[in-house]
């Protein structure tokens, strides 16, 4: 198994990240906005029709693939295309995932606040959402533990609607290992610690997979 890595550790990479980053803030705010409006008709048409020409500009100056890892200039292994995290990524919530050993093995957590963007029952969050953000967290605090490796399975138990613009907390920790298995739990619980997702995660390492335990800090 090998990733792509390219390496961006000059000044000018940086600034062009952060001048990505801003334009991905903005598309989030976008996409906030659009599934918010209560604009007329006609005011939507143009609207439209003023976003299809900066796509087009965009597009112009399409990349071949998304971002692949890459070195930053502190030693941090960033995922800029990633879905859950990458900075690059209007779809990413970006989730901010730290080290949280008092938790346990691997222990990480993230504040979440979702977004009406990503609605499931009318008024909460998509269950498939969720299941995106345990799936990413659980996978880290494998990594974290030195056992990175693929979701082999995902298993959640809704036990509340999760709300949006509320914020939440995620965590996780490795619960056992077993050879290249690594089992991981974690949860979303609200500010007074209510649990409202939990999960459990299989991560399988596979027989080729670079060492991780001395592995950098990993951001989007
Ligand atoms: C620092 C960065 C942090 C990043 C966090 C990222 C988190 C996000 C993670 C993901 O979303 S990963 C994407 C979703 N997952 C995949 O795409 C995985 C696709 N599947 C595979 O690549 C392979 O099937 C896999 C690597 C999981 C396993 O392949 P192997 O060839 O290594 O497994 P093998 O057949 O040798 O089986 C090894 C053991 O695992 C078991 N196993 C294999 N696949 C399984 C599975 N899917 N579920 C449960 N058990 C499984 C298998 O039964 C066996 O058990 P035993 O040792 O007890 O006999």
């Amino acid at each position: 198994m090998t990733f792509d890595l390219a390496f961006t550790e000059d000044a000018d990479a940086e600034s062009r990240l952060e001048a990505l980053a801003a334009l991905t803030r903005q598309t989030r705010e976008l996409m906030d906005a659009v599934a918010l409006t209560a604009a007329p008709e006609g005011e939507l048409a143009e609207i439209a029709g003023e976003l299809a020409v900066l796509t087009e500009r965009l597009r112009a100056v399409s990349r071949q693939s998304t971002h692949p890892f890459h070195i930053g200039s502190d030693g941090t292994l960033r995922h800029v295309g990633n879905a859950v995290i990458g900075s690059g990524n209007p779809f990413a919530l970006p989730l901010v995932i730290e080290p949280d050993p008092s938790t346990g093995e691997g222990g990480v957590r993230a504040d979440v606040t979702f977004r009406p963007i990503h609605e499931g029952p009318p008024g909460s969050v998509h269950g498939g959402v969720s299941a995106l953000i345990m799936d990413h967290l659980l996978g880290h605090a494998a990594a974290l533990a030195g056992r990175g490796g693929f979701t082999g399975t995902l298993t959640l138990r809704y036990v509340r609607r999760v709300p949006y613009g509320e914020p939440l907390a995620a965590t996780a920790a490795v619960a056992r290992t077993e050879g290249r298995k690594t089992w991981v739990e974690g949860r979303i619980a609200d500010q007074a610690g209510t649990v409202l997702v939990e999960a459990t995660g299989l991560f399988i390492t596979p027989t080729q997979w670079p060492p991780m335990r001395d592995a950098p800090s990993v951001a989007g």
